[in-house]
């Protein structure tokens, strides 16, 4: 049972996090757990949010640091205290959110809006009730307590995982949370953001990492916006990641809307990229900002099911390599730095 006014925890919330609790907080007593620097600018000025999901502050959210703090305020024994628990971490750190959090997972229903391959699997270690989903907008946050939304070329899609695929590993059921699921696309909706229902999320989870895993490292590598990709020189190199994680796919019998990998790029060279032509994606953002980033959740996906499916995926594993050895100098540097 839903409450009245819909009581939402969102974990890790940094751009995509905040943004959506920025919307929410129309609708829903809204708490997030962010780092400190964004919590203090919230708690004294308000979220500000640009962009093209509305330019406003917003003063009502709730905004914990550490998971103590948090749990000194809810009651024991009061172990359904949100209706929703959202994920909006880098999935580099949904096993450390996990750790900490893993008190409130317990009747709860965990929903994933991240990036990449897998974080639904570790969730799973934790959670029984999982909803995965895909979000193919445009997030940044250029300061502390400051979002802003740009290019979007799809609803936020919803399912619940992992469906047909795996029975509740917990109880040996298939998990029935359909209404309550339903009940999250119209709080999305009422609350102004496009969402809709996936009914093979875990299809739309590959679906939409093919985007990521075509443009991610490469805008990050070379600092460039996504629409620089369609460099005919980058072109042949993006069909070369998408031929190969196709192959992957189709090994583990990901089933896709497209007819395979020629049908798809045609739509990612003419449609998608032209669509986030002036965005800067979430890996370039890490790069620029000397931090980890999700690279063995997208393209180091397709390698490691490469290996496992006996398929060679030579572009990207040499896409890998030169992200961490981009990782490595900026955690080098930052050692000598240190000494
Ligand atoms: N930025 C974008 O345009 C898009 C991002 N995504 C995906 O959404 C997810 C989130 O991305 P962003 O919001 O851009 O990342 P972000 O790095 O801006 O936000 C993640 C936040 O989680 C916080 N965090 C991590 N561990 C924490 C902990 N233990 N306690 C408190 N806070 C913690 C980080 O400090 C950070 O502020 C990623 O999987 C990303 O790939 C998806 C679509 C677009
Ligand atoms: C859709 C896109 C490319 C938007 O920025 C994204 O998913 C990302 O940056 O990780």
């Amino acid at each position: 049972m839903i409450s009245k006014e819909p009581k939402i925890m969102i974990l890790g919330a940094g751009a995509v996090g905040l943004s959506i609790a920025g919307m929410l907080s129309k609708n829903c007593y809204v708490s997030a757990v962010c780092r400190k620097r964004h919590a203090d600018a919230i708690s004294q000025k308000g979220l500000y949010k640009s962009g093209i999901w509305g330019e406003e502050i917003i003063h009502d959210i709730r905004c914990y640091t550490k998971s103590d703090e948090l749990f000194e305020e809810l009651i024991p024994s009061d172990n359904k205290k949100f209706d929703f628990i959202i994920i909006t971490s880098k999935s580099s750190d949904t096993e450390k959110i996990c750790e900490e959090y893993q008190n409130l997972f317990k009747n709860n229903i965990i929903v994933s809006i991240q990036n990449g391959i897998g974080n639904e699997e570790i969730i799973e270690k934790y959670a029984e009730n999982i909803i995965g989903a895909t979000i193919t907008t445009n997030f940044s946050s250029p300061k502390d307590g400051f979002v802003k939304v740009m290019s979007e070329s799809e609803p936020l899609k919803l399912g619940i995982y992992p469906c047909e695929f795996r029975k509740n590993s917990h109880n040996n059921s298939i998990p029935d949370y359909n209404s309550e699921l339903e009940q999250l696309i119209e709080i999305f909706k009422k609350s102004g953001i496009n969402a809709k229902r996936s009914k093979n999320i875990r299809s739309a989870i590959w679906e939409k990492s093919l985007l990521n895993i075509a443009v991610n490292p490469l805008t990050a590598l070379l600092s460039i916006p996504v629409g620089d990709v369609l460099d005919e020189n980058l072109k042949s190199l993006i069909t070369g990641l998408i031929k190969e994680t196709f192959l992957v796919m189709s090994a583990k019998k990901i089933t896709t809307k497209w007819a395979g990998p020629e049908d798809y790029l045609n739509y990612l060279f003419d449609i998608l990229i032209p669509s986030f032509s002036n965005a800067y994606t979430s890996m370039y953002q890490d790069i620029q900002l000397n931090r980890k980033t999700e690279i063995d959740f997208i393209n180091g996906a397709v390698v490691r099911f490469g290996k496992e499916q006996k398929i060679e995926t030579p572009f990207n594993s040499c896409i890998c390599s030169l992200i961490k050895y981009q990782e490595n100098k900026v955690s080098l540097s930052q050692c000598t730095q240190d000494q």
